[in-house]
Parts: structure tokens; sequence; C-alpha cells
């Protein structure tokens, strides 16, 4: 026996520690002088779906929505705090919220093509970082990965407007991966879909994250229960006379909800679930 496994004899052998693809440390987030969100740490892992769990208002997608900056545009909108992508800072002055974009995409709940093609829908990140490839193989490979190329490669050159809701959903994600984005975020992206787009979504979010590391919001804990590998649950804090979201706990799925630590995780799952 060698002598590092001698050491741990008794013990688990243990994994290897999971690689932190963007460390968001959220210390405070406003939208003018509300105080939306406090103290939410959540490093989100490579190669694993992180679900954002927890109620109405509790700042789920002002979390989310912070990690590519898709907040840059709201009025008023500042935060404390740090988040870094491989280490870097992604609201350093020098960097272009156009190129965190492009290595951390975006998927919202309502599926929103644009109003051009197919094609056109997937090229378009691609067009807007100059990409230099093959476009028409690129935007083959993401309808495949996003599972919609048997459905769609016959009508290309038709709207993205014409396919149903759940397609659009699937166009929105192969239009989210064109670019071949190291994280996709998704809120809630199946929360204007039925049951049965729903569990093709699900599906093919266990698929992508082969690839891509994903963030998930939903509010449907059942969904966090299938798909997520860790979990974050939020709750608000209306101590203070405001309404403030913050982390409670955040974990690997199968102990968020079947051994929580938290009284208020306990309550929340067992409220929900009851
Ligand atoms: N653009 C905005 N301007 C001002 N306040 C905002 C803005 N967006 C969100 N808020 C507020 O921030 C708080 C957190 O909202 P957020 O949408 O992040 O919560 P959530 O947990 O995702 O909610 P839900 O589950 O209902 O979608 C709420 O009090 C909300 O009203």
């Amino acid at each position: 026996m060698n002598a590092i496994l001698a050491a741990d004899a008794g013990s688990a052998v243990q994994a290897p520690p999971p690689t932190v693809v963007i460390d968001c440390k959220l210390d405070k987030i406003f939208y003018g002088d509300f105080l939306a969100v406090r103290d939410s740490h959540v490093p989100i892992e490579k190669g694993k779906i992180t679900g954002f769990i927890g109620p109405s208002g509790c700042g789920k997608s002002t979390v989310l929505r912070s990690l590519n900056r898709m907040n840059d545009l709201v009025d008023g909108f500042r935060f404390e705090g740090h988040v870094r992508f491989h280490g870097q800072d992604v609201y350093a002055p020098s960097v272009d919220a156009v190129v965190v974009r492009r290595y951390i995409g975006m998927v919202f709940q309502q599926p929103n093509p644009f109003s051009m093609s197919i094609f056109d829908n997937v090229a378009f990140g691609l067009r807007l970082n100059h990409y230099k490839g093959d476009m028409a193989e690129r935007v083959e490979k993401s309808l495949r990965r996003a599972a919609l190329w048997d459905e769609v490669k016959d009508k290309l050159k038709k709207s993205g407007l014409s396919l149903s809701g759940g397609q659009q959903q699937r166009l929105c994600i192969a239009r989210a991966i064109a670019t071949e984005p190291s994280v996709v975020l998704m809120d809630e992206p199946c929360s204007a879909l039925d049951p049965i787009a729903t569990r093709r979504v699900e599906e093919l979010m266990l698929e992508l994250k082969e690839k891509y590391t994903i963030a998930l919001v939903t509010h449907n804990m059942q969904q966090a229960a299938r798909v997520a590998d860790k979990t974050a649950f939020f709750s608000v804090d209306i101590s203070k006379g405001g309404r403030t979201g913050y982390l409670v706990e955040l974990g690997e799925t199968r102990q968020i909800f079947e051994d929580p630590r938290e009284e208020l995780t306990k309550e929340y799952i067992r409220g929900e679930f009851s």
C-alpha cells in the first residue's frame, strides 16, 4: 500500500477538488437604494448544474444575471463583492460585456427567438463575435447539440417564430451554445413550456452539462431535484423592514433535499413537497 493511501486508510477515497468556473461573491446588490440581495457566495463548478431555488423575490434571477453582466443596463444596479470567471474580474473596466456573454451565455424564461430565420438566429452571436469559421457547420452542430436539428434541417430559412414553444426554447439554447460558451445561465427555461417540452429541455440540460457548465434558476423544486448537481437555496430577509434576498445554503442537491443543514431550508422543502 502506498504512503498516501496508507495515511488515508479507513476513510473514503477523496474525489479531486472541483474546478470553480465562476467565483461569485455578492456581498450586496442594489437597485438604486434598494438592497435586493446580500451575502451570496455561489461558486459555480465546472461540468455541473447548479440550481437556484427559493421563494419569489429572493434574488435568484438577480444573482444569475449578475454573473454575465446582464444587469448592466438596469438603471441603479450596483454591487459589492466580485464575480470572477476563471479568476478574471468580469466587471473590470477593460472587460467588454459582449465578450463576457460569449463565454457565459444565457437562456431566458420566455423563448425569445429573434424575428429572423432559424439559421440566422443561431448565427447571430457568431456574427456579433466576428466568427471566421464555417458558419453552416457551426449552426448545424449547435442545432444538433440542442436536439433540434432533425426537426428543422429542412426549413432553416423559415422564421424562428414559426416553431412551437418547446422548439423555440431549444432554438434559443442552440443560439446560446453556438459561440461555444463555457457556462450557460438558464433563467426558468421551462416555465413557459408544457410538461413534454419541459422533459425534453431537462434531458437536454443533462446532455449539455458534459460540455458546458450550467446555472439554472427554477421555481420547480422537482426540476432542481431531477437535474441539479448542486443546489443553492435563497430566502428573503424581512427583519429590517426591507425584503432582501440572501443565500441560506448551498450543497449537493441530495443533501439539500434530504438532509438540509438549515431550518429555513427544511421548512421550505417540506412546504413545497407536502
Ligand atoms: N430591474 C429591477 N429594478 C428594481 N428592482 C428589481 C429589478 N429586478 C428585480 N428587482 C427586485 O429585486 C428583488 C429580487 O428580484 P429577482 O427577480 O432577482 O427575484 P427572484 O427570486 O428571481 O424572483 P422570482 O422567483 O419571482 O422570479 C425583488 O424584490 C425585485 O422586485
